[in-house]
């Protein structure tokens, strides 16, 4: 492939699988927070279920994260070995900083609802992603791979969540909070910097390691979808 070709991949990619893209960043579970398409008389009793699964899905996502810092400490360390930009490692040690934020959220969050997060059963969906992140973390797993999956994870939360901040959006107020630490404007800025850092790894990438990066992206935005339907699997 000729590198204008390859010219912003990323874009590329989106536009190539659009619909699984959109699956996983308008999915049902994102959209009724945001819309509040109910009939008024059930309103009361959606308001509960979606805080109920709100509170539910933090302590799901209380897992995930766990393991989603050793694996952004692997990417770091893939940096600090291969990468070519020394600002990649400044990029992703912001995004360490915040899950160390984000942990305190959670375990606040977790008293302010009286759940002990101790205590909160892995779903086999989010056990399968927490097995794919370690697959990821194995030395052998090229860095524009490993990128393109920190990229795709963040984004997806972006955008997931800053959809419920636009304008008409009827969000329940108990879950704003949630929504404004990934759908901020910091937030997204940071998303753009890892694009930015995993185009340009996926540009000078080989073709076998770029059809690689491509079937890891598409397996995000699957493993995305199935972390998001566990909002009506419920505990399992
Ligand atoms: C399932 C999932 N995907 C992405 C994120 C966002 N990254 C870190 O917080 C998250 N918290 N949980």
């Amino acid at each position: 492939m000729d590198p204008v070709e390859k010219n912003g991949v990323i874009d590329r990619w989106v536009k190539k699988h659009l619909v699984l893209y959109t699956g996983a960043t308008r999915h049902p579970f994102i959209l009724s927070i945001r819309d509040g398409t109910i009939d008024f008389s059930s309103f009361k009793r959606w308001l509960w279920l979606a805080v109920v699964m709100g509170i539910w899905l933090t302590g799901q996502d209380y897992i995930f994260v766990r393991e989603f810092v050793p694996f952004s400490a692997s990417v770091l360390l893939k940096a600090s070995k291969n990468s070519d930009d020394n600002s990649d490692m400044e990029v992703i040690l912001s995004g360490l900083a915040s899950l160390s934020d984000e942990i305190s959220w959670f375990k606040q969050e977790a008293a302010k609802w009286d759940v002990p997060l101790s205590d909160v059963i892995v779903h086999k969906s989010n056990q399968n992603y927490c097995r794919f992140l370690e697959s990821l973390m194995l030395p052998a797993v090229e860095y524009s791979v490993v990128f393109t999956a920190l990229w795709a994870i963040e984004t997806v939360y972006q955008e997931s969540f800053s959809h419920c901040l636009e304008d008409g959006s009827k969000t329940p107020p108990e879950l704003l909070e949630a929504c404004q630490r990934w759908g901020s404007e910091g937030f997204c800025e940071f998303c753009c910097s890892l694009k930015k850092i995993a185009n340009r790894c996926l540009e000078k990438a080989p073709d076998e390691e770029l059809k690689k990066a491509e079937v890891t992206f598409l397996r995000v935005l699957e493993l995305e979808i199935e972390f998001w339907d566990m909002s009506h699997g419920g505990p399992k």
